[in-house]
């Protein structure tokens, strides 16, 4: 557990329950969220919900519950400038309440804000009377409807995406994943941005007949441009260092974010990465070889988690960290089996994997934190999911057995090859001890004669190796 400040800032949740959306699964998209806030640093203190058909769609709750949030936050509880110019105010109730009303009515016409969608730090009062520092939404937003409940509130309001892109920039260590999030979060504000009617110093650069919107726009656009370009090198180098490792073993660790990839990571390679009960602690992609290394090396990797929802600009942008994933010879699903959700964090799992194309690898089910179940419910999962490996990633004999069923996978793959390694090309041999599994070694008047069980690919690029340097060739 991270150490926490004692005075958190607080935060409100507002979820709406739409038609088709059972009970349990309400609850449990709320206690997602609650995570997700945490996650960001605020102390859950309210959750404001209502069963509604739509949302509305000028400020997501109805009149009554917006009132009721309103009291918890100190704000207003209406729109205040909410004074429709064309139609009535009644017919606008009832527009309003059938979840039809016109956004644009209800916006402020001494709008002063920056025309900024509020994704961070946006600056709205905070007194010392402890208001809360956030309102998260359980759904997305359109951009009035979040400066509607802002202005109703008087507090800073995020929608699901918002929260999880904030907990991404706040997490993204790596050139690479800095520069994913922020497409993400240009991708998330641009069409969220509108006219401010500013005028002044920001006008400079703006082309003839451009309006303001359309200049921030363009800004938009070539720094998403320039990023793109940014990361494609990144990726090459990527590409370069994968076709590096072409041939030897990989297995990649996927699942929902927090489902325990890193401490398995740890545990089956002996490396550092970080552990944390946190919502998307991991957002790159590290890959390690298993230790003690298998012969055969094999090589393991843990990336970024997934979660129910996820923005699809965010899934584009981290593709290539996922890439791994697509090129693994064995992808273990992990999932956190303590959790009651995660038949549901499962199915999101293969589903995105599914949509990324890395499906192709076999993979395997791992209930990982079993620790935290009884014999019971581990029989009960056992039924359900007989061929699934339960375990604990802090459990040493579950890692060692997890290992030796990894090490088994990739041997069913191995071919049994005798080569003859002449000695001005001996380093090969210590090439293979890691490359391959060694059953012997003799020394001749040519060279060394070994004896071997390795993967196809890599037998043929030895092969070809020898074969280039033998003479006459
Ligand atoms: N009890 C128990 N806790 C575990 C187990 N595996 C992981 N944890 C804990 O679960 C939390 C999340 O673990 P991580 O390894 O960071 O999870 P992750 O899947 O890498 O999560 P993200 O990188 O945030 O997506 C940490 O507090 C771990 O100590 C386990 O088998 N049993
Ligand atoms: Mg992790």
């Amino acid at each position: 557990m991270s150490e926490r400040p004692a005075h958190r800032p607080t935060a409100i949740l507002v979820g709406v329950q739409l038609p088709g959306v059972g009970d349990a699964e309400h609850a449990a998209d709320l206690a997602e969220l609650a995570r997700l806030v945490d996650t960001l640093g605020y102390e859950v203190t309210d959750t404001v919900t209502q069963r509604r058909d739509t949302l509305s769609k000028s400020v997501v709750l109805g009149e009554g519950k917006l009132k009721e949030l309103a009291e918890l936050t100190g704000g207003k509880g209406y729109v205040p400038s909410a004074v429709p110019v064309k139609k009535d105010k009644a017919r606008m109730r009832r527009a309003e309440e059938s979840g039809e009303a016109d956004d644009d009515e209800f916006e402020a016409a001494d709008d002063d804000d920056d025309g900024q969608v509020p994704i961070v730090g946006r600056d709205v009062p905070e007194d010392s009377k402890r208001r809360p520092g956030l309102i998260a939404v359980d759904h997305e937003l359109g951009p009035s409807q979040a400066r509607n409940l802002e202005k109703a509130t008087g507090v800073q309001v995020l929608d699901r995406t918002g929260v999880i892109l904030e907990i991404f920039h706040r997490h993204a260590r790596s050139r690479e994943a800095k520069l994913q999030v922020e497409l993400a979060r240009l991708a998330y504000v641009s069409p969220r941005l509108r006219e401010t009617g500013a005028r002044g110093e920001r006008q400079a650069g703006r082309g003839a007949g451009e309006t303001e919107l359309e200049l921030d726009r363009r800004r938009i656009r070539d720094r998403m441009a320039e990023i793109r370009r940014e990361l494609e090198a990144v990726h090459r180098e990527q590409d370069h260092r994968r076709e590096h490792r072409a041939g030897q073993p990989t297995v990649a660790l996927v699942g929902y974010t927090n489902a325990g990839k890193s401490s398995l990571m740890r545990a089956l390679t002996g490396s550092q990465v970080l552990v944390a009960d946190q919502l998307f602690a991991t957002l790159d992609t590290t890959i390690r070889a298993l230790h003690p290394e298998a012969h055969p090396r094999i090589l393991v990797s843990d990336t970024v988690g997934f979660i129910k929802k996820l923005p699809h600009d965010l899934v584009a942008s981290f593709r290539s960290t996922l890439d791994e994933a697509r090129h693994a010879g064995l992808l273990l699903f992990l999932v956190d089996a303590s959790d009651p959700t995660f038949r549901e964090q499962y199915a999101v799992t293969r589903e995105v994997i599914g949509e990324i194309g890395a499906m192709q690898a076999p993979t395997r089910l791992i209930l990982n934190k079993v620790d935290r179940l009884d014999e019971t419910q581990r029989e009960e999962l056992r039924r359900e999911f007989p061929e699934a490996i339960q375990m604990s990633a802090l459990d040493k004999d579950d890692v060692a057995r997890l290992r030796a069923t990894i090490v088994a996978f990739f041997g069913q793959a191995l071919v049994e090859a005798e080569l003859l390694v002449p000695w001005p090309q001996h380093a090969l041999v210590a090439q293979l001890h890691g490359e391959a599994q060694v059953l012997s070694e003799a020394h001749e008047e040519a060279g060394t004669r070994v004896r071997v069980r390795i993967e196809p690919d890599t037998l043929k690029r030895v092969q070809a190796a020898l074969a280039s340097s033998s003479p006459g060739a």
